[in-house]
């Protein structure tokens, strides 16, 4: 304190051996060339055979090497970011730190339970900072009575919860994670677990009653706001201060005061759209800035506990370093996950994209907004540029607001109305965006249009743990919604490349396009996993023979980025089976729902259909979590997105078998050496496909292919084979 210059409250750092990678990366990118050259000098002539599968192949590989040179944008300039914590304490008393507004979304009893979500509330609540400080908000989306049970529940339990992760320093402060891994025969240890363990199974009672007693509505007023009309998608505005942070009154057993906790269900009308997530949001940064009106807000979905007590502080940081902090709109940590099993079957992590493309695309001054665990200034993501914001360096000092509960939740009630927005800027310039099903990227896109600087923060620790998708259903059902509106993106006024033009850096602009294109590249993949395979059964050759010179960049090209690929997963912390398993679900991924998602965006271009919002499940059957959890593949449902799966993996199997078959009945010509590299392929798609082969002939339990799948895809196949040969 007191000196000069202060210390700054954070440090960038850039990673060494990026020279490496830069040479590594140009003997990729020559070998690239290579391979369009020879695509281009041997395209067969009008006429003979194989020419249009030869074109297909050609564009493939222009569109995978495009995408390619996308990837490594990223990965040209890494900047790590961190904190100094103790920096902070040391500069700002307790009283002289900003407040903070929390907010939690939530969208379904029913696919949320709230026993799920008040878990996350309690955790956000007992954060290492001055309670008084804090607002925690609940979007409720599911309008349901049962999350507002909980909620007031988890009010009461926070009074004991609070001073016990005070006093014992705990970690993590979701209470459901913290005692599922710890134990103690301390008195005071077991009695706080064993209420929570009675509040755990009052709630899940009434979840599974699916409605409250009267007893219970008696206790509170705020269930007056229910009755046998009220659904999810329709009733009023709902507005329940349940814990008022100014109330002397409102403390917890040590006498500490207790942060704000306000309940909200927005209006929802069946005529008026309700813009999913973007439209909670909105309305809660509405809502909170006539009740707190931090400056800050950290956005939460309701499965995402917080991991580290700490993670406020550390967020400010970087809003308040002296030099740089007034620059900053965001602080986004990386989604991560606690149910994530050894090997990751379904690539639901991502350790690569978290420790370096994100780094890589923040390296260039804008960090993309991820929905979840981010802390934003409130100026800039209600929608004000950069160059109107004037910081302020006053000290926070408290809010004085004389007005009573009541009066407050008559004058936020109004701004969570269905008719409020109208006529205004809200989820154009305002807030976040409308109109995609992933509004936190468009809007992080938007924000850095606006002239502001953001952080990717990827601490050692996870600050912020959540639920991965534990079915490849709802694992498939997530990355369509996330490509598909990804592409929104990419077509919409928000592509970076024209929004971005001038105002946000190439770099950045590149790095978002590895995620905006994830939809149209799977053109490219469906083509190269059809077209070789129908080749193969005609004995028309795609690629060059082993023996000729143009075989080496093939070669080169698919090794060294599969060795790069692998030891950068290797180092980010995957395992070898973790990285086998994520270029299965690549394959999986691409050819199935980056495909819907990329017709349904065509779709939604032609005005045919309309941005919907899949919510992820975050429970799962018993018999599904089991298998989720020994990694064996869930196929257990008729999905089109099954069939699909199954189809090309059987035309892969049926191509390398006659391409077998036709070398060995043909040893000496020189057309079956020139299929052994089409072959090499195939049989590489084989083998990768192998749990799939195994669910549909050989495993027995529920996890398998449904039958109709199997007599589909096997009918889809094979009819296929038979075709071709009167193409
Ligand atoms: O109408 C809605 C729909 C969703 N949600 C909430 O939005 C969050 C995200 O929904 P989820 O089904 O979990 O989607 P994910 O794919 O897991 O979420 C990621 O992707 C979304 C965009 O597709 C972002 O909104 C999220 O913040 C981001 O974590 C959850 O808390 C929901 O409760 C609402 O509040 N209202
Ligand atoms: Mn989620």
């Amino acid at each position: 304190m007191g000196e000069g210059k202060q210390v700054p409250l954070f440090e960038s750092k850039e990673a060494r051996f990026r020279l490496v990678y830069k040479l590594f990366a140009s003997t990729i990118f020559a070998a690239i060339c290579w391979i369009w050259v020879y695509r281009f000098t041997n395209i067969p002539r009008a006429g003979e055979q194989g020419r249009w599968p030869w074109i297909a192949i050609s564009m493939s590989e222009l569109g995978f090497g495009l995408y390619w040179i996308i990837t490594s944008c990223v990965r040209w300039k890494i900047v790590f970011h961190s904190p100094f914590k103790q920096r902070l304490s040391n500069r700002y008393d307790e009283d002289k730190l900003p407040p903070m507004d929390i907010f939690v979304c939530t969208a379904d009893p029913l696919k949320e339970p709230p026993s799920l979500v008040i878990n996350t509330v309690l955790s956000v609540m007992s954060y290492n900072y001055p309670p008084e400080k804090l607002s925690i908000y609940l979007s409720d989306d599911g309008g349901s009575e049962l999350t507002f049970y909980a909620l007031l529940r988890a009010s009461d339990f926070s009074k004991h919860w609070l001073p016990f992760c005070r006093r014992f320093n705990i970690e993590p402060r979701s209470p459901e994670a913290y005692f599922s891994g710890h134990h103690s025969d301390d008195k005071e240890w077991l009695s706080i677990k064993k209420l929570y363990e009675e509040m755990k199974t009052q709630i899940e009672s009434v979840e599974n009653m699916d409605k409250i007693s009267e007893d219970m509505r008696k206790q509170h007023r705020g269930f007056a706001e229910w009755n046998s009309k009220t659904t999810k998608q329709d009733h009023q505005s709902i507005v329940q201060i349940i814990i008022d942070g100014r109330d002397r009154s409102a403390v917890d057993d040590d006498g500490f005061q207790l942060p704000t906790l306000v309940y909200m269900a927005r209006e929802k009308r069946p005529n008026h759209p309700h813009n999913f997530k973007a439209g909670a949001m909105n309305a809660l940064i509405r809502l909170s800035s006539v009740i707190s009106n931090a400056p800050f807000i950290l956005n939460l979905d309701c499965d995402m506990y917080t991991n580290d007590a700490d993670a406020v502080k550390e967020a400010l940081c970087f809003f308040m370093d002296e030099d740089k902090g007034h620059e900053i709109s965001h602080v986004q940590f990386p989604q991560d996950f606690y149910n994530i099993t050894k090997n990751d079957l379904y690539g639901n992590s991502f350790p690569v994209i978290n420790k370096l493309e994100m780094t890589g695309i923040c390296a260039h001054g804008a960090a993309m907004y991820n929905g979840t665990g981010c802390f934003h200034r409130r100026e800039s993501i209600t929608g004000m540029h950069f160059k109107d914001y004037k910081p302020k360096h006053d000290s926070y000092s408290k809010r004085e607001d004389k007005r009573t509960v009541d009066e407050l939740i008559d004058a936020s009630k109004v701004l969570a109305d269905c008719t409020y927005e109208q006529g205004t800027l809200w989820g154009k310039q305002m807030g976040l965006v409308y109109g995609v099903s992933v509004e936190d990227v468009c809007t992080g896109i938007a924000i850095a249009g606006r002239g502001w600087k953001s952080i990717h923060y990827n601490p050692e620790r996870p600050a912020f743990l959540g639920i991965a998708p534990a079915t490849l259903e709802v694992a498939l059902v997530q990355q369509t919604r996330w490509s598909e509106g990804l592409l929104q993106i990419f077509f919409s006024k928000y592509c970076p490349f024209t929004y971005g033009y001038r105002k946000i850096k190439l770099g950045v602009q590149m790095g978002y396009c590895v995620y905006l294109l994830w939809a149209p590249l799977s053109l490219p993949s469906l083509c190269y996993v059809i077209v070789p395979p129908i080749c193969l059964l005609k004995g028309i050759p795609l690629f060059p023979q082993l023996t000729s010179l143009w075989f080496l960049p093939f070669a080169y090209a698919f090794l060294a980025n599969a060795a790069y690929s692998l030891c950068e997963g290797l180092s980010c912390g995957q395992t070898f089976k973790g990285w086998w398993n994520l270029q299965r679900m690549r394959l999986i991924r691409r050819t199935t729902a980056y495909f819907i998602g990329f017709v349904d965006v065509i779709r939604k271009q032609l005005g045919l259909s309309q941005t919907k919002f899949v919510l992820t499940d975050k429970e799962a059957s018993e018999d599904a979590l089991r298998r989720y959890e020994q990694e064996v593949f869930d196929f257990g449902s008729s999905s089109v997105m099954f069939t699909m799966i199954a189809t090309l993996a059987l035309l892969n199997l049926f191509g390398f078998i006659g391409g077998m078959k036709s070398v060995i009945m043909d040893m000496n010509s020189n057309n079956s050496s020139q299929l052994i590299l089409q072959i090499m392929l195939t049989a590489l798609i084989t083998i990768v496909n192998k749990p799939i082969y195994e669910a549909l002939f050989i495993r027995n339990d529920k996890g398998r292919f449904p039958s109709s799948v199997i007599v589909k895809s096997m009918l889809l196949a094979s009819l296929t084979c038979c075709l071709v040969p009167l193409l």
